[in-house]
């Protein structure tokens, strides 16, 4: 079993049911369990070329014995099933699914990128990635001190997983 870290972002539509339909998703893929999922923090849109609503972001820790082109499948058929529609560039999403990490394995292509790039970045990735990885870490990242954490200000705690997505 290989351990993967994603990480989900909604800001379109009802994001508490948008992060559970995706949970239960997760839930049921084939020889994948899901390990934790980080608190749920509302986050400023980052990045973005338009007005758009606050996101919901939660980072999820798996273990599984898919493939890493197996995982991205199953996001991108996630996203597809909740009616996800690509129009722009960073528009406002009800689902986006981010293969973060994958334990063992570095691939830099277009349609496959991890590490994905922006994670020490993103405030709306480090926070809650630093809740599932408090100290060290198998995947070599050291997230503590990471750039992205100038924009906390943006970052807020809307409460553990368990009470806002149960
Ligand atoms: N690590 C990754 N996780 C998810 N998708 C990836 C990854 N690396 C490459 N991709 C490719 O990116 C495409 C998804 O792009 P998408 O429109 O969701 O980007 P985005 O989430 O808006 O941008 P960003 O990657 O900056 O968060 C997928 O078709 C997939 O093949
Ligand atoms: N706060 C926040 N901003 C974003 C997010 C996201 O998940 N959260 N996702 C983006 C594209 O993937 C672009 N900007």
């Amino acid at each position: 079993m290989k351990r993967v870290v994603l990480g989900l972002g909604t800001n379109l539509g009802d994001r508490r049911e948008n992060l559970r339909a995706a949970l239960a998703a997760l839930s049921h893929l084939p020889k994948t369990e899901v390990e934790s999922v980080s608190s749920v923090w509302q986050t400023a849109p980052f990045d973005v070329p338009d007005e758009q609503q606050d996101y919901w972001n939660i980072c999820v820790l798996l273990k599984t014995e898919l493939s890493p082109s197996a995982v991205l499948g199953a996001c991108l058929g996630i996203e597809a099933a909740m009616g996800r529609v690509r129009e722009i560039y960073h528009g406002a999403r009800c689902m986006d699914l981010d293969v973060l990490l994958y334990e063992g394995f570095t691939q830099r292509e277009k349609e496959l990128n991890v590490p994905h790039p922006g994670i020490l970045e993103r405030a709306f990735v480090l926070f809650p990635l630093l809740e599932l990885f408090p100290e060290k870490n198998a995947f070599g990242f050291d997230f503590a001190d990471a750039p992205g954490f100038k924009d906390g200000d943006d970052v807020q705690r809307v409460g553990a997983a368990k009470e806002i997505l149960n």
